[in-house]
């Protein structure tokens, strides 16, 4: 048997065609109004500006506004908390990310770091709190990019999830974590591995839908893998290769032309998770410009007229005077 190419390069295509429509139809109900996203990288590691070239053209082909805030390697974790915390406040800005991993010369926290980021507009999905919406099973936040590109593949394969028994290679909190709740809360039954689980293959030997995010060039082996099972690679190594122009070439995490002979499915390296991580990021800031708009637009009648002006409580010894001053007129007119 040999499997299908589960195409991720044409699969994001079609969401992206989807995307220009909505931001279109967006443009006919509010002309000046543009879906806007701030791609904060600090430092300038090779991957990431590969990464962010992708995201960056994607922007560009939709009507997504795409502006790439570019911090030094320098920089220190206030600083950058600081620029996280003017972009939240910004009300042109609808998404913004935080490339990952910081290419610092501090040991800046990247918990924090995520946590900055207003869960309003963390269209990576990577902020605590829409982490533990996705792990409670509440989807009206953000889903992760990643994850939820591969919950994406593995629907459009038509196999179904519910009943299924997945496993997931990995627990990092960007894939391994997220894309194991998610296809728990599509009813799946899910085994997690991670460095410490022993004998993996005998555990992906089971898996019904195999999804690799563990970042070892071509560790899973076609041995590895169940006759006719789902295969989502979501690695991205590169390997010397002196055939080609850049000196290297990329593989996934899952030796492809072995699982193509045992697999029903299998998400090829390149074009397989890579271009739908892409897409559902245009897909989170599309959503989270329109939820925003939304937000403006929505009547807010009662309060309306107490929010134009803009009250701050008075400090405490003016309320203090205040009360004072009252009580002593009240206790006088008494008297008299
Ligand atoms: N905060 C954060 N959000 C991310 O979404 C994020 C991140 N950090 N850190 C790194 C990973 C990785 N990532 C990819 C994006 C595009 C491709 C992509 O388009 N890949 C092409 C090939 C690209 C190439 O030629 O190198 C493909 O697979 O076909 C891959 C991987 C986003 N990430």
């Amino acid at each position: 048997m040999v499997a299908q190419k589960i195409s991720g390069a044409e699969v994001s295509r079609a969401i992206e065609d989807d995307l220009v429509a909505q931001v279109s139809s967006l443009r006919q109900q509010h002309p000046s109004f543009s879906p806007r996203l701030a791609i904060v990288q600090v430092g300038g590691r090779e991957d990431s500006n590969v990464y962010i070239r992708m995201k960056l053209r994607a922007a560009e082909r939709i009507g997504i506004q795409a502006e790439h805030v570019k911090l030094p390697r320098d920089i220190t974790e206030n600083e950058l908390l600081a620029r996280l915390t003017e972009l939240n406040e910004s009300p042109a800005v609808h998404g913004i990310i935080v490339q990952m991993p910081l290419d610092s010369q501090f040991d800046i926290d990247g918990h924090k770091v995520t946590d900055a980021v207003s869960p309003h507009k963390d269209v990576d999905g990577l902020n605590t709190i829409n982490e533990g919406r996705v792990a409670t099973g509440d989807m009206g936040g953000f889903i992760p990019c990643t994850p939820a590109g591969c919950v994406e593949l593995i629907k459009r394969t038509g196999v179904p999830i519910a009943g299924k028994n997945v496993v997931v290679l990995g627990r990092s909190k960007i894939v391994g974590t997220p894309v194991s709740e998610l296809l728990k809360w599509e009813h799946a039954t899910v085994t997690v591995c991670h460095s410490k689980t022993r004998n993996l293959s005998e555990i992906t030997k089971t898996a019904d839908i195999l999804v690799v995010a563990i970042g070892r060039p071509e560790m899973v082996r076609g041995s590895w893998i169940k006759p006719g099972a789902v295969v989502i690679d979501c690695g991205i190594n590169p390997i010397p290769d002196a055939t080609k122009k850049t000196g290297h070439r990329l593989v996934g995490d899952v030796a492809y032309s072995e699982a193509i002979e045992v697999a029903s499915h299998v998400t090829p390296v390149p074009n397989g998770v890579g271009p739908m991580t892409v897409a559902m990021l245009m897909k989170n800031t599309v959503l989270s410009a329109r939820r925003q708009l939304e937000r403006l637009l929505a009547p807010k009648w009662p309060l309306t007229p107490l929010r134009l002006v803009p009250v701050k409580p008075p400090p405490r010894y003016l309320l203090k005077i205040f009360c004072l001053n009252t009580y002593c007129v009240v206790t006088l007119c008494t008297w008299f």
